[in-house]
């Protein structure tokens, strides 16, 4: 059993600067993608979250070589993959495993694995995936645990995505990279996460052409070659502690940021009321007294990301007035309401809607964080809590954070962890950061 838990006390405003760390979806697409070279990558700025633990568990069953050095970069060695066999648990323990499909169907003709786990807040399916693999030449067996991706030979195709799908997307591209002849990719996702990995595959040789457009063509290449590559910070990371200040009335820079990456974002921020303020690489929110309800819909990049709408709403709870958040990317994912309510919100569900009836006060409590981002969302809600909020499922939050901590503490923020055996009601440990 997990019994670390997030301790929050009531904050003041917080001020200050957090350094954002490289983003989490993106590192688990690039990873996978290191698989296509044919000499050693290096890839700066993957955070030390679970997910990437997962990936060095899967990297030594398949042979590939990866160990993190003194500076914090990955070297990859993809020169020794012997395996293509993904242990169904591994698979399962997190989303993206799904990107080793497209990353070794190429060089092994066949792909075992399992299903993909990730956060659980409604049905994630994969048809997408399925129907632009085998498009390519694909051929799919599935099993109670596991399936089995075969081909002969992958063959350049027209795809069209029937919806918008970031994961969808980065597979095919990673599937068509050595494919033979031409793909299109159409109706693919935009988000920046689907641009980095365009951006390693080209620096590695490949020859994708309109990445962060609805139209990918990707001209099939036999060889990738080794590269240095920085992966993009997390744009997820960054919007919630934009939010913060929100939510205390502070001002809070978050630094290493691609600005652009956060429109959405930063648009709804103002709307709200805040004052907000972008440089080249950061950008600060100032928190302000008066703040205005809202109505969000999430939405495919460069729409408001639906890992966004969570932490959001801890902000809305607190602005007087009725809000409105509308998930349309996930129209069920709203397991953070039930412990927002449990804290004094007052957050209705009505079909793919929160109806937050906002300006109630809220009061530390003992909630459950149920994935990353509903995670983030009762940090930011203990915060504002009257008294002393705990928070469980922390391995969820450790996800998406490698530090979540340490970064709420770099501004000023009251969050601590304890460790311990919660079944028996002790604590072993009461100290920053245990992992
Ligand atoms: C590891 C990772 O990068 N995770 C992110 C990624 O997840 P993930 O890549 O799994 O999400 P997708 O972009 O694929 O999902 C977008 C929408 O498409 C639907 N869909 C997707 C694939 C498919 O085959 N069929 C289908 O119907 C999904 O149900 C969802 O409604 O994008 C989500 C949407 O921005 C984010 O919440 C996740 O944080
Ligand atoms: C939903 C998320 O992650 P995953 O797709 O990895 O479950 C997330 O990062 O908010």
């Amino acid at each position: 059993m997990n019994a670390k838990t997030i301790h929050v006390a009531t904050s003041g405003p917080l001020n200050g600067t957090v350094t954002i760390p490289g983003s989490k979806n993106s590192s688990l697409a690039l990873l996978a993608a290191t698989c296509l070279a044919d000499s050693q990558v290096v890839l700066e700025g993957v955070p030390d979250i679970y997910d990437f633990r997962i990936i060095t568990q899967i990297g030594k069953d398949i042979g590939l070589h990866m160990e993190r050095d003194s500076s914090g970069d990955i070297l990859i060695d993809p020169r020794y993959i012997y395996n293509s066999v993904i242990d169904p648990g591994l698979s399962s323990a997190y989303r993206a495993s799904y990107y080793f499909i497209g990353a070794l169907l190429a060089g092994f003709g066949k792909v075992t694995i399992g299903f993909p786990g990730g956060d659980d807040f409604s049905s994630r399916p994969i048809d997408q995936h399925v129907k632009a693999l085998r498009a390519l030449g694909a051929e799919f067996t599935f099993y109670t645990d596991h399936y089995v991706v075969s081909a002969k030979q992958l063959t350049g195709a027209d795809i069209y995505f029937d919806t918008i799908t970031s994961g969808g997307t980065i597979n095919a591209m990673l599937a068509a990279v050595k494919a033979r002849g031409r793909t299109y990719l159409r109706n693919a996702a935009r988000d920046p996460e689907v641009v980095d990995t365009a951006n390693l595959l080209n620096q590695m040789g490949a020859k994708v052409y309109g990445a962060g457009t609805e139209t990918i063509r990707i001209e099939g290449v036999p060889y990738l070659s080794g590269v240095r590559y920085q992966v993009i910070p997390d744009r997820l990371i960054a919007g919630a502690f934009l939010m913060s200040a929100g939510i205390t009335g502070g001002t809070v820079t978050v630094a290493d940021v691609i600005p652009e990456h956060l429109e959405a974002c930063i648009a709804k921020l103002k709307e709200i009321g805040l004052q907000i303020e972008c440089g080249e690489q950061s950008i600060t929110a100032y928190g302000a007294s008066r703040l205005k309800p809202s109505r969000v819909s999430t939405d495919m990049y460069p729409g408001f990301a639906t890992d966004l709408q969570q932490p959001l709403t801890a902000l809305l709870t607190q602005i007087p007035g009725k809000s409105i958040v509308t998930d349309r990317v996930y129209p069920k994912r709203y397991n953070h309401v039930l412990q927002l309510n449990r804290m004094g919100a007052d957050i209705e569900i009505r079909k793919d809607s929160a109806l937050i009836r906002g300006g109630r006060p809220l009061r530390g409590a003992q909630v459950h964080a149920t994935d990353v981002r509903a995670g983030t969302c009762l940090i930011l809600a203990g915060l504002a809590a009257e008294g002393e909020t705990v928070i469980s499922g922390v391995e969820h939050i450790e996800r998406g954070y490698e530090d979540a901590i340490g970064l709420f503490r770099a501004i000023g923020a009251p969050v601590w962890m304890r460790s311990g055996d919660m079944g028996q009601g002790q604590f072993a440990e009461d100290q920053y950061n245990v992992r």
